[in-house]
């Protein structure tokens, strides 16, 4: 079990899928000592990371006649480690997970005071980002650096997640030779000064939702999809007048090139970006697997500026709308269902009617996926969208909603919302979704992605977006 969860951290279990599959299965048999806190906690994460419903009850046997976990595991960092991890897969409802995140937070916390300042600090970072909640590739570098110190460790399996990391890496920078050069090509941030020019971090995004070297596509072209979502989110925030809004929103709705004649200048460049980017991620679609989804894409894009313009309207209007409407609303916004329905065809496994039919639909784990999503944006970036002017985000409606609490307060509830939105995704993971294991995987991404891609509006500790983009796309790992 230790070896699968290194290969799964170090990045490179995508190898050894068969191998690991088969394994997991066994987990179920496995039965751990009495005071194994480490082996169990490890076997119930895996089994629950690999889809499996591990039953909590293997956890009852650390607790003593009061229902309390036993004093004496307190001091066994190693399992408390592991039982800290294990806690981030629960789900409604499983009260012991939550007692176990509790009390293997409060010691090992309390474990900082006396370890050994290097160990400290793994601990610290354990704490602050736990690996099933961190993006693939964050995690890859973070344990291979901290394996390098352990002498102790196997020299061959490191040697492989550094070539591995390094060559991926590599591939991810001729990708982003391609989307540069489109981007370029497209000129919408030259045509269009007020709009957002991040292709780099786009793609940064889509690293995080598909890892695995065999999806260069889908990071490509789902990429591309975002640099225009986040031109387009430029137009309906801040730079068209509600009038121009309106009329766009409705020449989407028609999509009819012939028809544009009447919009903005700026607004053409927009549309016919649009326009031609579904026709061309579409192309490749039909190339490769033989479907024609340019009305799958249409129908995800008109729900979008629909999306935007009710936002432009609570604006205008100073409408702060009820928390629910308003994420609704912004999971849409954010791009979410739009990326993942890109995800679903461009990856291409499991396409059949019933599984197109739910994808088309927003499903339930589309919509959890995006609710971590919109909360985490507007942790990372609400203090800056109030002051440029925007509609109110899941903050403020919170301040709201709970008699004008204070800012600290209501951030820590929408973190609450956070923790409970992944208690929902979780439950996705290990009930049989007909939309299959890769779909799960790349929704789960895209939660993990917002937070590495957010946290540091939130919390100044956690890696910066241009940090992030450094570490993970730019700066190989060195052989020492
Ligand atoms: C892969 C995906 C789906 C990426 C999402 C990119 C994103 C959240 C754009 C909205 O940014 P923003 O912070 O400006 O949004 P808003 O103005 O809606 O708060």
């Amino acid at each position: 079990m230790s070896l699968i969860d290194d290969l799964q951290r170090l990045g490179i279990a995508y190898h050894f899928d068969e191998e690991i599959q088969a394994l997991s299965s066994q987990c179920f048999n496995f039965k751990s000592g009495k005071d194994d806190l480490f082996g169990t906690s490890l076997c119930f994460r895996l089994l629950r990371q690999q889809g499996h419903n591990a039953s909590i009850d293997m956890f009852l046997k650390f607790k003593d006649n009061n229902g309390r976990f036993k004093e004496e595991l307190s001091k066994d960092l190693r399992g408390l480690q592991s039982l800290y991890e294990a806690s981030y897969m629960g789900v409604e409802g499983e009260e012991l997970l939550s007692e176990a995140m509790e009390f293997s937070k409060h010691n090992l916390q309390a474990s900082m005071d006396w370890l050994q300042p290097s160990l400290a600090k793994q601990v610290g970072m354990s704490l602050a980002f736990p690996t099933p909640r961190i993006m693939e590739k964050f995690e890859a570098r973070r344990y291979i650096e901290n394996w390098k110190q352990d002498l102790r460790k196997n020299s061959e399996i490191i040697e492989l997640a550094t070539l591995d990391f390094n060559s991926v890496q590599s591939l991810y920078q001729r990708e982003i030779i391609e989307l540069k050069r489109w981007w370029r090509e497209l000129g919408l941030a030259h045509k269009l000064p007020f709009a957002r020019d991040r292709p780099l971090e786009c793609f940064l995004w889509t690293v995080g939702i598909f890892p695995e070297p065999n999806y260069s596509e889908c990071r490509i072209e789902v990429a591309k999809a975002v640099a225009i979502l986040l031109v387009l989110d430029d137009v309906y925030d801040s730079y068209g007048s509600l009038d121009e809004l309106i009329l766009f929103t409705e020449a989407i709705q028609r999509w009819d090139i012939a028809g544009i004649d009447h919009l903005p200048e700026y607004m053409k460049i927009c549309y016919m970006a649009l326009y031609n980017s579904i026709n061309e991620t579409s192309y490749k679609v039909l190339k490769n697997h033989g479907w024609c989804i340019i009305p799958e894409l249409t129908k995800q894009w008109q729900k979008i500026c629909e999306a935007f313009l009710v936002e432009a309207r609570w604006f205008c209007n100073n409408h702060v709308p009820k928390l629910d409407d308003y994420l609704n609303n912004g999971i849409t916004t954010a791009g979410t269902y739009m990326a993942l329905v890109y995800g679903f065809y461009l990856i291409g496994k499991q396409v059949t009617k019933e599984s197109a039919d739910l994808v088309n639909d927003a499903p339930k784990l589309f919509y959890n996926s995006g609710r971590i999503l919109r909360l985490w944006d507007d942790l990372g970036t609400a203090k800056d969208e109030q002051e440029r002017g925007d509609v109110a985000s899941s903050i403020e409606i919170c301040k709201k909603e709970n008699g004008f609490i204070s800012e600290d307060d209501a951030r820590n509830g929408v973190r609450g919302l956070i923790d409970q939105t992944w208690k929902d995704l979780n439950k996705e993971l290990i009930g049989l979704s007909p939309l299959g294991q890769s779909l799960i995987k790349v929704s789960l991404n895209l939660a993990r992605t917002s937070q590495l891609i957010y946290q540091h509006g939130d919390d100044e500790k956690a890696p910066s977006i241009e940090d992030s983009i450094h570490s993970l796309l730019i700066e190989p790992i060195h052989y020492s």
